[in-house]
C-alpha cells in the first residue's frame, strides 16, 4: 500500500485579500505520480509552491513524513523543482549541468572528520552517467544547451533536478513550450522516468490529455477549491460535477429527473442507467460521453435528431446532432451527412448521474430540461414505457 509522504492540512492562501487557495485537504503519497488539473488561475502553481516551500500559507500545515514543515526553507525540503523554463546554465555542458548540484555538496574527509570537502569526481561521474542513460543523452555531455532541442533540453533539467535524489519533484508545466508531437513523446518520457527513479512526481498542467496519460492520481481544482480527486478513469468515468465532466474530455451535459432507483428521464423519455443512490424525481445532470452514443436507424433509435455539423477528425467523426433544439456531440467512424434524420442508443452504463451543483447550467451547449418538453414528449410518445434497455 501506497505510503502518505506530504500533507496539506486546511491550507489557504490569500494574496491582498484575495482567498486564491480555500481551505484545501491534500496528501501526496510516496512514489506516486499526481497532477494538479485545472484551468488558469485556480491555484495550482500556489499549492505546487506552497508544497516546495517558496510560499507559506497564510493559514494550515504542510506535513512532510508527519513533521510540520511550514517554516523549512525549500533548499532543507529534499523537494525539486523544474520548471517551464529550463533554465540550464548557458554556458556549462550537458555533463556540468546536471552535475551542478553535485559540485555544491560536500562530504566528510576521510582524513579528516572535521573537515568538509567535495564529493570525489568519480562519484559525480557514476551518478551524472546513471541520469544520462535515465533521459536517454548518452554521448550528448559535451553539448552545450544551445545545440539541444527543446525536448532534449527539458530532459536535461528534470537529470539535473533528479541527481541530488530529492523525494518529491515539482513539475510546474514542464512541457508547456514543446510542440504537440514532442509533448506526447515526453508525456512517455516523463512516466517512465518516474517509474524508474521511483519518486513522488507532482505535476501541474490545464491540459487535461496530459493529465489522463501520464496520471496515478489527478486533483481537478477549480477557483482555490478542490473539485474531484481519482485516479484517471474514476475522473472520465464518473465526474463528480458538470464542471470536472467538462473540463475532463467531452461531455454532453443534459438537465435530467430521476424516475426511479436506475432510471432516469431525459426529454420525456425514460433511460436505464445503472447509478444508484437518488431520490425519486431529484433533478440531475446527467453526463453522455460523445463516443457513448451508438447511431442507428432512425426506427430503432431511442430519440431521433438532425444532423446539424460533422468534422472529420482522422479516427473518428464529430457530429452535431439537433434533438429538437437541444445540441449533442456524437463521435463516431461512421459519416452522416448534414440534414439527414438518425436514432441514437445509449447503453445502461453510458449515462453517468451527478447530483446539482453550483456547476449546474454553465457549460457549452447545455441541453436544459424543461417540464413543457416533457409533456410534449410524453404526448408524442403516446404514453410508451420507453427505457433502453434490451
Ligand atoms: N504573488 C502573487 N500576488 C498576487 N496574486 C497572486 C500571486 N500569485 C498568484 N496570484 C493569484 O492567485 C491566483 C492563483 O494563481 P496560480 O498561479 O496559483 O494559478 P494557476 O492555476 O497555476 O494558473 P496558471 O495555469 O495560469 O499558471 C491567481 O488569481 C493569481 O493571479
Amino acid at each position: 500500500m501506497s505510503k502518505e509522504l506530504i500533507r496539506l492540512e486546511n491550507c489557504s492562501m490569500a494574496f491582498d485579500d484575495e482567498l486564491v487557495l480555500k481551505d484545501l485537504n491534500l496528501y501526496f503519497n510516496d512514489k506516486e505520480f499526481l497532477t494538479l488539473l485545472g484551468p488558469s488561475g485556480c491555484g495550482k502553481t500556489t499549492t505546487l509552491r506552497i508544497v516546495g516551500g517558496f510560499t507559506t500559507p497564510t493559514s494550515g500545515n504542510v506535513l512532510f513524513d508527519g513533521v510540520r514543515i511550514n517554516d523549512v526553507p525549500p533548499y532543507k525540503r529534499q523537494i525539486n523543482t523544474v520548471f517551464q523554463k529550463y533554465a540550464l546554465f548557458p554556458h556549462l555542458n550537458v555533463f556540468e549541468n546536471i552535475a551542478f548540484a553535485l559540485r555544491l555538496q560536500k562530504r566528510e574527509d576521510p582524513k579528516n572528520p572535521k573537515r568538509k570537502i567535495p564529493l570525489a569526481e568519480e562519484e559525480i561521474n557514476q551518478r551524472v552517467g546513471e541520469m544520462l542513460d535515465i533521459i536517454g543523452l548518452k554521448g550528448f555531455e559535451h553539448r552545450k544547451p544551445d545545440a539541444l532541442s527543446g525536448g532534449q533540453q527539458q530532459r536535461v533539467a528534470i537529470a539535473r533536478a533528479l541527481v541530488n535524489r530529492p523525494k518529491v519533484l515539482l513539475l510546474d508545466e514542464p512541457l508547456g513550450a514543446l510542440d504537440l508531437k514532442l509533448r506526447r513523446d515526453m508525456q512517455m518520457e516523463l512516466k517512465k522516468i518516474q517509474q524508474q527513479v521511483g519518486i513522488t512526481f507532482i505535476y501541474v498542467t490545464h491540459d487535461q490529455e496530459e493529465a489522463l496519460t501520464m496520471s496515478d492520481t489527478i486533483v481537478v481544482m477549480d477557483k482555490g477549491t478542490i473539485q474531484q480527486i481519482g485516479t484517471p478513469e474514476d475522473i472520465y468515468n464518473e465526474p463528480k460535477n458538470a464542471f470536472v465532466a467538462d473540463f475532463i474530455g467531452e461531455s454532453n451535459i443534459i438537465d435530467g429527473v430521476m424516475v426511479k432507483d436506475c432510471m432516469v428521464r431525459l426529454y420525456g423519455h425514460n433511460f436505464t442507467c445503472v447509478d444508484g443512490g437518488f431520490a425519486p424525481n431529484e433533478a440531475v445532470d446527467v453526463v453522455i460521453r460523445p463516443e457513448d452514443i451508438d447511431i442507428v436507424p432512425v426506427d430503432q433509435g431511442h430519440i431521433e435528431g438532425t444532423v446539424t455539423d460533422v468534422t472529420f477528425k482522422g479516427m473518428q467523426y464529430d457530429i452535431i446532432v439537433d434533438f429538437r433544439g437541444f445540441k449533442w456531440l456524437i463521435q463516431s467512424t461512421d459519416h452522416c451527412p448534414v440534414g439527414s434524420r438518425i436514432g441514437v442508443k445509449i447503453d445502461p452504463e453510458g449515462f453517468h448521474i451527478m447530483k446539482k451543483s453550483e456547476y449546474s447550467g454553465k457549460f457549452g451547449d447545455y441541453s436544459s430540461y424543461s417540464d413543457e418538453y416533457d409533456e410534449l414528449s410524453d404526448a408524442e410518445s403516446s404514453q410508451e414505457e420507453e427505457s433502453n434497455e434490451e
